[in-house]
């Protein structure tokens, strides 16, 4: 890329830059596609990326048998995780009609899972292995000793006799009927027990019940309302995506489709070697071949008696079992088969690029199907900023659309031909994904503030382990609906993933007609507003004009101000960067009250210094007043405080904090030593108490950062405090039922239980459970399973204490 980049001549390059309009576009389209098309290196490039004679990402016999026979070694040596290993990755290369490898390859990981005690998984593989060849002895063999294990003792009788009937060889006839005898022993005892132990559990599915409108606003474009009020917490919108696509990371990890983990018998691609699949079902929908479509007449059947011919469909055409709970559509268009074949460019192309071409694809397609029927093809209107974007990018977008524009044309032929307009239309597309794409985010609970290995032997001798909220950025995608809505750094609304499905939830009463708007990511609380601006600035190239950033409110004022240091004054001195900022909007200071409740700021510990309604008063009092708005003036007293050295000794403070945090958790680090540097440490953080205005946001990491390493040498008596004084601050700048404060709340009652204190514990789980029910309503379990996990440990605990 960067070679082809430093071809380009300086005139184009001058003209690229220049270029702000559609018609400007199409003409640097062709130019540069013109350039290109008679450039040696370009033509290279293009063939390495195309070309599925040079593909590595293709199928390959060799390599697979090669894998089969390590994998083959390991499992006799009893190393069944390492065979595990070697299956699959042989199954990712085996070619997908070479039908009796590739099902050997699936039993051979089945004996393998079978070893390792994974017996649901085993039973997937033993399906896959029978589907592909039916007549395969040992596979239902495999799988009436898996079934029996799973305590499935008629379809394990029933696979035996398949097996029985299937094996040619006499020995192995013996030994099935004898093992045949021992299954229906077992079904005979295990008959009565079951009988009691079936019930079914229903899993509650939860629809938008919200009329929604797109409407026109006058300073964001488009944007979403609701035609009758919302109360909070109500689920307002749930959507597929149009295009999706998995991080390059977690192509190893999770399922290619649904974006679930992925089970250890994950399924690969079909025809390339670049997919995982969690299931067939998912493979299918991203356009691989399942291996029941290959399915043909097997005259072997009629050698069986009918009851076992009937026994024998039922299994190799039963629906795919899938691990994940939901079903995400993906609008019966295939999303990967166009990529497929193993041509390098969709492996090699960074992912925003791949999703950038999945939506063209997509259009053709939807195009291509309403040919000859009275439907139109849905067009996608989106945003884009392409007369925005900075040089380096509109240069980057050329280029990779013409790169793109040729890998498509071999797939697409005359529908997408190697043009200007093709490539002004790709570039188009990827303006469009910067804007619009979302990304998708599961939640993970980790162990603890940091890693297990950070944790030493203190903590893992402990039952109880401190619990954090990890976001897992898995990929991006853009949604019809989704994208409609606008952005607030005080967002109203509030989105989450389950797979793929993006879910839409309001955190407060919203009036109907009041626009319904997201957090693209920053929001007040988080960071200030120069902050906030700065990142939409770059990321979407917009002026955010958003409630949160257009009026003053409080927290923006108090993240990184500093405290008057004059004696018995408590008043607040800004920042000049705020000031700069704050000045402008003065004009509606008279409103604070009624956007941001004052009175509900009760200062965390220190009343008189932290009195936001006093700061606020004081902004109030003074907002006409010109000389009291320099930098570095208090602005309750007036005097003078050197804002610049301010900054500097929060800085070092905030440094030795570090060090000494580190030095306490190092393993070699003596107890006496580990004193001294916790002394450090609570002296840098009384340093910064006294320069940083009380809610200052540094204060509320440090604290924080003082509670987890408390939590690491196992004092959770003193890491209590910290952790609470960091909320108290948290929940100023945010307010008490925003979600951040929910995910410091686990870790609150993490501490809290670590202390035994199961009362605090319980008070605080019953504070979170109403923030995660407002943010994720019914689905906040399934998000969030360790929340049962709390609130069972929190009542063992009370028994515990109880008993005691
Ligand atoms: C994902 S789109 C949202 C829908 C868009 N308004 C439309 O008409 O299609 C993002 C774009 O909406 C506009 N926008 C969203 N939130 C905004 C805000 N808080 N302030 C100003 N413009 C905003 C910006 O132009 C941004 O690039």
């Amino acid at each position: 890329m960067e070679r082809l980049k430093s071809e380009v001549p300086s005139t184009l390059i001058r003209k690229i830059s220049s270029a702000t309009t559609e018609q400007d576009l199409l003409s640097t389209s062709s130019a540069l596609l013109d350039f290109f098309l008679s450039h040696p290196l370009f033509n290279t490039v293009a063939r390495e990326l195309a070309d599925p004679e040079l593909a590595l990402c293709g199928k390959n016999r060799a390599s697979a048998l090669d894998l089969k026979r390590k994998g083959n070694e390991s499992f006799s040596h009893g190393h069944f995780d390492k065979a595990l290993n070697l299956y699959s990755q042989a199954l990712r290369v085996a070619p997908m009609d070479d039908r009796d490898l590739v099902a050997t390859l699936y039993l051979n990981r089945a004996s393998s899972l079978f070893k390792m005690g994974l017996f649901t998984e085993c039973r997937r593989d033993c399906d896959r292995a029978v589907v592909l060849s039916p007549s395969y002895a040992k596979a239902w063999y495999r799988r009436a000793k898996v079934n029996a294990s799973l305590k499935s003792h008629n379809e394990a009788i029933n696979d035996m006799n398949v097996a029985l009937n299937l094996e040619p060889s006499i020995g192995l006839k013996r030994q099935i009927k004898e093992e045949l005898v021992l299954i229906v022993n077992s079904r005979q005892s295990c008959n009565s027990l079951r009988k009691a132990c079936h019930k079914s559990v229903g899993i509650h599915v939860e629809s938008p019940k919200i009329k929604l409108q797109c409407v026109s606003t006058p300073d964001k474009g488009r944007g979403m309302v609701s035609i009758s009020d919302i109360s909070d917490g109500s689920l307002i919108h749930s959507e597929e995506p149009y295009v999706v696509i998995l991080s390059k990371h977690y192509r190893e990890t999770h399922c290619h489709f649904c974006m679930n983990e992925l089970p250890v018998d994950s399924v690969p691609c079909s025809s390339c070697s670049v997919p995982l699949y969690c299931s067939q079902w998912c493979l299918e929908r991203a356009g691989g071949v399942g291996a029941k479509n290959l399915l043909s007449d097997y005259p072997f059947h009629e050698m069986l008696p009918t009851d076992l011919q009937r026994y024998i469909s039922s299994v190799i055409l039963a629906p795919d079992s899938r691990p994940g709970a939901a079903n995400p559509d993906s609008g019966g268009i295939a999303e990967h088969k166009h990529e497929c074949g193993g041509v390098n460019w969709f492996a090699v192309l960074p992912s925003e690029i791949i999703l950038a071409a999945r939506m063209i694809v997509k259009s053709i397609e939807q195009r291509k199907r309403s040919e000859g029927t009275t439907e139109s093809a849905k067009t996608l209107e989106l945003v884009h900023n392409f007369g925005k974007l900075p040089i380096e990018s509109k240069l980057d977008f050329h280029i990779y659309s013409i790169v793109l524009t040729h890998c498509l044309q071999q797939s697409y032929g005359a529908e997408f031909p190697l043009t200007g307009a093709s490539v002004s239309q790709l570039v188009i597309a990827m303006s469009q994904v910067k804007l619009n794409a979302m990304a998708i985010v599961h939640m993970k609970s980790t162990d603890a503030f940091w890693s297990m290995e950070q944790l030493g032997n203190l903590l893992r001798n402990k039952n109880t382990l401190t619990n954090n909220v990890e976001q897992v950025r898995l990929g991006q995608a853009i949604y019809s609906t989704g994208s409609l809505f606008n952005h607030s750094c005080r967002p109203n609304v509030h989105t989450y993933f389950l797979s793929r499905t993006l879910f839409v939830r309001s955190t407060e009463f919203v009036q109907a007609g009041f626009p319904l708007e997201l957090s693209y990511g920053p929001q007040v609380g988080q960071w200030s507003r120069d902050e906030r601006q700065q990142l939409l600035q770059d990321q979407y190239s917009f002026k955010c004009n958003c409630s949160g950033c257009a009026q003053l409110n409080v927290s923006d004022i108090v993240i990184s101000s500093f405290s008057c240091l004059e004696p018995n004054c408590f008043g607040i001195v800004l920042d000049d960067s705020i000031l700069k900022l704050e000045k402008l909007n003065f004009d509606c200071v008279q409103q604070v009250p009624t956007i941001f409740s004052l009175k509900s700021l009760v200062p965390v510990d220190k009343p008189e210094r932290g009195d936001i309604e006093k700061v606020a008063r004081c902004v109030l009092k003074h907002h006409d007043v010109s000389c009291t708005m320099v930098p570095g003036y208090c602005l309750n007293c007036g005097s003078h405080c050197d804002v610049k050295s301010l900054r500097l000794a929060s800085s070092k403070a905030i440094h030795h904090m570090e060090r000494a945090l580190i030095g306490m958790l190092d393993d070699t680090t003596s107890t006496e030593v580990r004193t001294n540097l916790l002394s450090d440490a609570l002296s840098a953080l009384d340093i910064l108490r006294s320069i940083l205005h009380a809610y200052n946001k540094e204060i509320a990491q440090a604290e924080d950062n003082l509670a987890k390493a408390l939590c690491l040498i196992g004092d959770f008596q003193s890491a209590l405090h910290y952790c609470e004084a960091s909320i108290g601050i948290l929940e100023k700048l945010y307010h008490p039922k925003h979600i951040v404060i929910g995910n410091e709340l686990v870790k609150l009652a993490s501490i809290q239980l670590c202390t035994s204190d199961h009362i605090s514990a319980l008070n605080t789980i019953d504070r979170l459970n109403v923030i995660f029910q407002l943010y994720y309503g019914s689905h906040a379990m399934r998000i969030f399973p360790y929340l049962d996990s709390l609130k069972k440990d929190a009542a063992k605990l009370a028994l515990e204490n109880c008993a005691l």
